[in-house]
């Protein structure tokens, strides 16, 4: 891989001084001046980045829902009040420094629990630099590390799965257009192993249950016998026939993912005429194109039921073909009950048709929707023999995902399992898992220096970061932006060579509006280098090309959704990496994914920090020059400091910042697994730690300065302890459903009934969701 010199980000003076000195300038020492300067450029956009509502990345408003106005109002314009290239703002600034005190950045380094180590076989991954050793470089407080662990799990091997077979398209007996299509258009030649098994039993007029890894190929899988089959009707379609082919996919982005491939697949078959309904698109167009005819359905299950519910112009009398591609994913999305509305639906006005059910997981409830829609099928799973089977026991299966109670927060209560589903599911060969342990201090400017690593001194690199609320992905997509676009994303300085990388930010979740994500979505899968950081919206499914690296910021809420995300990167035979993020106190997660047979390498922190020394933008100035810089550890504590002194200097530049931080610092409130509340708990963090990561100087007050201290008052009284227990459970159902795809609890309610007021049903139905999945 090409390594480059990276350009240097010009900090002002005072601020790597300040960084130097463990202080920085605070935000009410900018002088009116400056303030007056920034609110100049507020329109426009940073070097290298378009205005625009969408595209890159550029713009400065959080999507629609999701951000207050005061901290969008106050992001615009910001980004060069630290990363100021003109000398005179500067100058403004220093000056400002030697009128008033700086706000003293407090020690990254100091007071952090002790990075535990991980298992042998979880170790050995760096990234190539010379490392610094990690043994020295923590000083150990257990105060601050309560809970002590032993980590304890069966060495496991990663599930390998051939994904070409050698088989070639032109071998099965189809159309010759159909092939040239294949070969020209797609520039595909030989068949995945799903392809060759799945094709010819589709082609035969067999039901199929498809179970593959990620990224081999099931979308062809289906899609070729479809527009086979439909091409070789001996009465030519009519496109007023309505449709002869319906595709059921759980999300809006792969529904056009779909209809995309179906279009290219139908080239030389203009007559048949592929269609797509979604949430969030208009409802009267869609119904007037329905009115003018679509053979291939293609349709999320909310929105699909609001046209059966309410456009007289729907039929399914001719439907020939039908097919439930992420049937996992369906049902996790709350949507049995929509898709039994569908199968009535369609059972009503047709009975002979062939149905295929896709599937990366078979949980029970997959093989309940397999029991009810598929007929005689023949099941198909690539994996490696002997890994496990195909169908769950009800023991095995414990689909409670829209059951939450207040037990969800009783501590004693473990006897749940996790990521039950995961038994002989397969990821990619190419795929390299790692795991990085980092204190909670140090996460943001450790995230900040491997997305500097990948995109500044390495070519082609196309990074995914996960989080687990849209307001997350908000909040750092801007914090980024505005923060590190002045130096990797703006290579305007001679150091990048010419037509080398160049750093897009981008953000996709479900708060944003359906135009803007399909935009994002095309704007990523089209784009060069970059970085997409998204919530579980982008986790399955999604066929972005080339994505190098997957970065789960926020720990996945299951086993399952772990390999949902990684299987966004080393598709289809193709390599990638991942790395996901740990505090020192959920290093136990490493354990809990090695039983599911995900096996990780550990990448230091320290190794991943030390990129900071590379670049100078980070360098700490000391008074008048004189004194030598540090070296080795010291250097990349300096320059981390400077670079976290850079995010709190942005966070603390207005009051709507702050506040805004302040309202995404939600550790541990997330939906995880009951059995890994012990790993995941909001009293294992020290909040004022976790703050910093959030570019904040203290812990937010509301929060309280001890999570323990809640904690000892709760089991004490326990009427106080269900309060907050059902407090933690408002907030993690909201939180779940701000990702934008999980639905359930009360909003999810009210926001369905408000969709289905408004008609627009793409996006899981939280009525659906609350309803058993016992029902199908
Ligand atoms: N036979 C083939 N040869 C080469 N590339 C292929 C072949 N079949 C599919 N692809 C490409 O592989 C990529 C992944 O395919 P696809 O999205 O269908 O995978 P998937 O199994 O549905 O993944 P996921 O489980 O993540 O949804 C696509 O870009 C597709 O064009």
């Amino acid at each position: 891989m090409a390594v480059t010199d990276g350009a240097p980000l010009q900090l002002s003076e005072p601020a790597a001084a300040a960084a130097a000195a463990g202080t920085s300038s605070g935000p009410r020492a900018a002088p009116a001046r400056r303030r007056a300067q920034a609110t100049k450029r507020k329109r426009q956009a940073p070097n290298g980045a378009p205005a625009a509502k969408r595209g890159n990345g550029a713009s400065s408003l959080p999507a629609k829902k999701t951000a207050a106005k005061p901290a969008q109002r106050s992001l615009k314009g910001k980004a060069q009040k630290v990363f100021s290239r003109k000398k005179s703002l500067a100058g403004a600034s220093e000056r400002s420094q030697e009128q008033k005190p700086g706000v003293k950045t407090s020690s990254l380094f100091k007071n952090n629990p002790e990075i535990p180590e991980l298992p042998r076989y979880a170790q050995g991954a760096h990234l190539g630099n010379e490392g610094l050793v990690g043994s020295a470089f923590f000083r150990v407080d257990w105060s601050s590390c309560p809970i002590l662990f032993v980590i304890c799990r069966p060495e496991v091997k990663q599930v390998q799965e051939k994904v070409f077979s050698s088989d070639a398209f032109h071998e099965l007996d189809l159309h010759p257009h159909l092939i040239s299509t294949l070969n020209t258009v797609l520039n595909i030649f030989h068949m995945t192993s799903v392809q060759k098994q799945s094709i010819p039993a589709l082609l035969e007029g067999r039901d199929a249950l498809v179970r593959s890894q990620t990224g081999s190929g099931k979308t062809l899988a289906y899609c070729i016998p479809v527009v086979q089959s439909l091409q070789a009707m001996k009465t030519k379609i009519q496109r007023g026939d309505g449709p002869y082919a319906l595709v059921l996919v759980p999300t809006r982005e792969l529904a056009l993912q779909s209809f995309d491939t179906f279009q290219k697949l139908l080239k030389p078959f203009t007559w048949i005429v592929p269609g797509v309904l979604m949430g969030g698109e208009k409802r009267k167009s869609e119904k007037a194109r329905l009115r003018k005819g679509i053979n291939i359905l293609i349709s999320t299950p909310g929105r699909l039921v609001d046209h059966i519910k309410s456009t007289k112009n729907i039929h399914f009398s001719r439907i020939r073909w039908l097919v439930l591609d992420e049937a996992d994913r369906i049902l996790d999305l709350g949507f049995e009950k929509t898709i039994t509305v569908i199968l009535n639906a369609i059972n009503a006005e047709c009975q002979e048709r062939q149905n295929v059910l896709l599937s990366a997981t078979l949980t029970e409830g997959v093989t309940r929707l397999a029991d009810i829609s598929l007929h005689n099928p023949v099941s198909i799973s690539v994996l490696d023999e002997g890994l496990g089977q195909p169908y769950l026991t009800d023991e095995e299966s414990s689909d409670d995902s829209d059951s939450l109670s207040d037990d969800d927060y009783d501590d004693d209560d473990d006897d749940d399992d996790d990521d039950e589903e995961l038994d002989g599911f397969a990821i990619p060969e190419g795929l390299e898992q790692y795991v990085v342990v980092v204190p909670s201090k140090l996460r943001l400017v450790c995230l900040a220096a491997f997305i500097l690593q990948k995109c500044k001194f390495e070519t082609d690199q196309k990074l995914i970061v996960f989080f687990s609320s849209c307001e997350l992905v908000e909040f750092h997509y801007h914090l980024f932006f505005q923060t590190l676009l002045g130096s990797a994303g703006a290579p305007a300085s001679g150091q990048l060579p010419s037509g080398g990388p160049r750093l897009t930010f981008l953000r996709l979740h479900g708060n944003m509006d359906q135009e803007e994500r399909t935009a994002v979505f095309r704007e990523f899968a089209q784009a060069g280098p970059g970085v997409l950081f998204c919530t579980d919206v982008a986790a399955r499914g999604l066929d972005l090309p080339q994505v190098t690296w997957i970065v789960q910021y926020n720990a996945p809420s299951s086993a399952a959704e772990y390999i949902h995300r990684i299987g966004r990167t080393a598709r289809i035979g193709c390599h990638g990496s991942s790395l996901l993020f740990l505090a020192p106190s959920e290093a136990e997660y490493v354990s809990s994914l090695a039983s599911h047979k995900i096996n990780t390498s550990e990448m230091k922190m320290e190794d991943i920090l030390s990129v900071l020394t590379r670049d100078d933008s980070f360098q700490a100035r000391r008074g008048g020059g004189q004194q030598p810089q540090a070296v080795g550890p010291q250097e990349t504590q300096e320059r981390a400091t400077v670079l976290q002194t850079v995010f709190e200097d942005y966070v603390h530049s207005c009051e709507g910042t702050v506040a805004w931080a302040k309202r995404v610092l939600h550790p541990g409130l997330r939906d995880l697994p009951r059995s890994l509340k012990h790993i995941f708990h909001i009293r294992l963090l020290h909040l004022g730690h976790v703050a910093k990561s959030f570019g904040l100087r203290d812990a937010p007050q509301n929060l309280g300065g001890s999570a323990v201290k809640k904690r000892k008052v709760n089991v004490k009284r326990p009427d106080l302890r269900k309060r907050a227990q059902q407090k933690h459970l408002a907030e993690a159902l909201r939180s779940e459903y701000a990702s934008g795809l999980e639905a359930g609890g009360a909003k999810a309610k009210k926001q369905s009934k408000q969709a289905e007021a408004d008609g627009e049903l793409g996006e899981p139905s939280g009525a659906s969701s609350s309803s058993s999945s016992s029902d199908v």
